[in-house]
């Protein structure tokens, strides 16, 4: 791999004080390539969201080092940081607005911030960019529907002209109908703006209709590596990993059953 453009080195998170510590983040690593999407798969509670949260700065309490660009992440503990090249989109996007907050404001917020230039045509590009007309710049979020509201949260995160996204669980707060839409428009940014993608998600079929590379998480750890194609054809090694595969698939084939 060239330069990876994001890398965890042996990361490591504990949560709790001395007496009752939970180490739920143990040694993980991996490199990105610029353009790459990575997804992290696992089930609840094996570790995801906290390596992304990591990521993002918004847990400065780890050990080992994430790098951007083979330059370590400052060390959040001397305050709040948060990286305009890294940006992270969240699950739910009930949540991740602010409900007395006009799209507008959502949008031109960070641009105030940072100081960024042609504030007002920056928003219209970036809501078009996200398939909503420029006018839902006057909407509220309870105006919006589930899938609206993730698009104008993938939006504030694409105003800032990141080169990385952190996407924890970005469609499973979404109704069945729109999680498609929603990943079809990650997968069409991702390829218009060169992005690199990290993708946490509990769901094999989301990780592998996103991602090119995956890593299988269990009990904080990467136990395996894989492609996505690899898992396709089937071809996981770890017996933990051929395990959640088959439950992944049966469960898939009894949806598709009860949708019969
Ligand atoms: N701020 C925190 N304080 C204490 N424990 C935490 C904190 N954040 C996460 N944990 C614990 O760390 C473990 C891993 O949580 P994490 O959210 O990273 O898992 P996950 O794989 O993303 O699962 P899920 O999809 O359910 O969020 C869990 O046992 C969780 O309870």
């Amino acid at each position: 791999m060239n330069r990876p453009i994001l890398e965890a080195a042996n990361l490591n998170v504990s949560f709790g004080d001395e007496d009752d510590r939970h180490h739920v983040v143990k040694d993980v690593s991996f490199r990105i390539a610029p353009g790459e999407c990575y997804g992290l798969i696992g089930e609840s509670g094996c570790g995801k969201s906290t390596v992304l949260r990591a990521a993002a700065g918004l847990n400065a309490d780890y050990e080992g080092a994430i790098l951007l660009e083979g330059k370590e992440q400052p060390n959040a503990k001397r305050g709040a940081y948060f990286l305009r090249r890294v940006q992270m989109v969240f699950q739910d996007p009930y949540a991740s607005l602010h409900p007395r907050k006009m799209v507008e404001k959502v949008l031109r917020e960070p641009l105030q911030i940072h100081g960024f230039d042609r504030q007002r045509q920056r928003i219209d590009e970036v809501l078009v960019q996200v398939g909503l007309d420029p006018a839902f710049r006057y909407r509220f979020p309870h105006e919006l529907s589930g899938g609206q509201r993730q698009r104008v949260a993938i939006a504030r995160a694409l105003i800032m002209e990141p080169e990385v996204l952190l996407l924890d669980e970005p469609t499973s707060a979404l109704d069945v109908s729109v999680q498609a839409e929603i990943l079809n428009l990650l997968t069409q940014i991702q390829r218009d703006r060169g992005l690199t993608y990290l993708l946490v998600s509990h769901d094999m079929a989301v990780i592998a209709h996103v991602c090119q590379r995956i890593g299988m998480m269990q009990h904080g750890r990467i136990i395996e590596e894989m492609t996505s194609k690899s898992v396709r054809n089937g071809q996981a090694q770890h017996p933990y990993t051929r395990e959640f595969l088959d439950a992944s698939a049966s469960f898939a084939a009894a949806l598709e059953g009860d949708a019969a």
